[in-house]
């Protein structure tokens, strides 16, 4: 009886709802998931386990259990778990993001971190970055002359999506050589498809009968993504030999092709599926938080005055803000890791999978359960942070809290084997786009709104951005 209770006691899951049969507690994730899962965690603990559908889950919520899961057993739930919209649209899990632990994720996570993301590629695109800025400025301007209100998240997307597309593509493509309904309706159904709770990704067995109609709709955009980069892998092969120009990602990708180099061949579907995850990764993201940042400082007037006057100091009012300025820029520093703290980009990071059988903390976790961790949560937790519902990005003058993946109250790009490759580059992209932003203009809610009846709801999907577009009259405010 003794050797029984043993491996009874051994065998503990982590406290959490019942369920039902099959479905499990899938009913308890309304639209926005994130919260539901907090408020659970604020019911059964930091590591909560449920059912959804036939899949165990296991939901991480604060700064320890995180370094648990993603520090000190990194490697065992260094998988991610099979996903239905990822076999449709990402040709069967093969970009980096989505594919499972082993060495063809090693050698494609390779690729990028060395070739495509290196310090050296991204300053590379410095000069092309500057310009797509300076187009946005010079729109925003025009904007203010004639008083005309503008709407600051579409811009904010389209100039991160022109600067996605010149930095893996080569060139800016227009809506009409993508699709009829245009790039942005084509990514919003995209990310729309890979967040939404898919039944058949929690309850394998019922996936032939698409019951959300969800197959259909991921097959059919993942057709749209490969003619188009058909279409583009083509026009790179036909103009490879153009010198001085700057490789784009895909001519990068290009040279790999067919090479023995690594343990696998890169063909077509290997370039198109890593084509994806860049172009993806690198523009929602960024322009997410860019949205988030501008929306707290338009809520925030004393916030703003004050990162303005930080850039009057260390840039002036004669010239637009470098990239070189950027690490000058101490309290920008300090507002991004606020606005990341409050509104992390993924705010369920991306899900990871137990590779085998494991103890943490004293509780049973079974092989294949998913790992989520809920950064959102985190970042609210007031065990971590004094006042976590207020925006104060003076918290971190006090303390040397980084979002690196090293202190894990704030890992907006998670942290071990599978965190992001992309920081560097994200965090320049989020910080330029928005200090230009704010050093270029005042900015005024229309029809005398006040900050404080700004509508702050998100809407959740792999990117979580604002529900309502965020809309603000701009002043000019350089002497230039
Ligand atoms: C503000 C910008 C960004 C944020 C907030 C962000 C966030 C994240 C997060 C949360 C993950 C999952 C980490 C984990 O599972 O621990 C991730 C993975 C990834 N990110 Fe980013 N990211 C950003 C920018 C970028 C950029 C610019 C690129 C590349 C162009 C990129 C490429 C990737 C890739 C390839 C992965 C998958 C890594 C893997 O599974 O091995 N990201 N990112």
């Amino acid at each position: 009886a003794k050797l029984w209770k043993n491996t009874a006691k051994k065998k503990k899951l982590p406290p959490g709802p019942k369920g039902f049969p099959i479905f499990g507690s899938l009913h308890l994730l309304g639209k926005l998931p994130h919260h539901d899962m907090h408020k659970l965690a604020q019911k059964y603990g930091p590591i909560v386990h449920m059912r959804l559908g036939l899949v165990p889950t296991v939901i991480v919520s604060s700064a320890e259990a995180a370094e648990l899961f993603l520090k000190t057993h990194d490697l065992v739930f260094a998988t991610r778990p099979p996903h239905e919209a990822a076999k449709y649209i990402t040709w069967e899990q093969k970009n980096v993001t989505f594919s499972p632990y082993g060495a063809y994720w090693r050698d494609m996570r390779k690729m990028c971190s060395l070739e495509l993301l290196s310090n050296a590629k991204i300053s590379s695109f410095k000069a092309m970055r500057k310009e797509e800025i300076g187009l946005l400025i010079d729109f925003i301007q025009k904007a203010a002359r004639e008083r005309v209100v503008v709407d600051l998240s579409s811009m904010i997307m389209s100039v991160n999506w022109d600067m996605s597309c010149r930095m893996v593509f080569g060139k800016k493509y227009s809506d009409e050589e993508f699709d009829e309904r245009g790039f942005k309706a084509v990514i919003e159904e995209t990310l729309y498809l890979t967040a939404t709770p898919n039944l058949a990704d929690y309850i394998p067995f019922i996936a032939p009968l698409d019951l959300q109609g969800l197959t259909k709709r991921m097959k059919h955009v993942g057709k749209v993504f490969d003619d188009f980069f058909d279409k583009i892998i083509e026009e790179h092969i036909r103009s490879k030999d153009e010198h001085g120009k700057t490789k784009d990602f895909v001519d990068v990708m290009l040279s790999f092709m067919g090479s023995a180099e690594s343990e696998y061949r890169i063909e077509r579907p290997n370039i198109k599926a890593l084509m994806l995850d860049m172009l993806v990764a690198s523009m929602d993201t960024s322009a997410t938080m860019v949205e988030w940042a501008m929306s707290e400082l338009i809520k925030h007037p004393r916030v703003l005055k004050k990162v303005q006057k930080e850039l009057q100091t260390v840039v002036g009012m004669e010239r637009m803000v470098e990239e070189s300025d950027l690490e000058m820029l101490q309290y920008l520093d300090m507002v991004v890791k606020e606005t990341f703290r409050l509104h992390p980009a993924a705010p369920l990071l991306l899900p990871r999978a137990a590779m085998e059988d494991c103890t943490v903390n004293g509780f049973h976790i079974p092989k294949k359960s998913r790992i989520v961790v809920n950064v959102w949560a985190i970042g609210r937790d007031p065990n971590a942070w004094t006042d976590p519902e207020k925006f104060v990005p003076e918290r971190f003058a006090e303390n040397s809290i980084d979002l690196k993946g090293r202190d894990f109250e704030l890992i907006p790009f998670g942290s071990g084997r599978r965190g992001c490759p992309g920081l560097q580059l994200g965090l320049i992209l989020v910080k330029l786009v928005l200090a230009q932003l704010v050093h270029c203009f005042d900015w005024e809610l229309p029809n005398g709104m006040l900050p404080t009846e700004m509508d702050m709801t998100e809407v959740f999907g792999l990117t979580t951005p604002r529900a309502k577009h965020l809309l603000a009259t701009p002043t000019y405010r350089l002497r230039k």
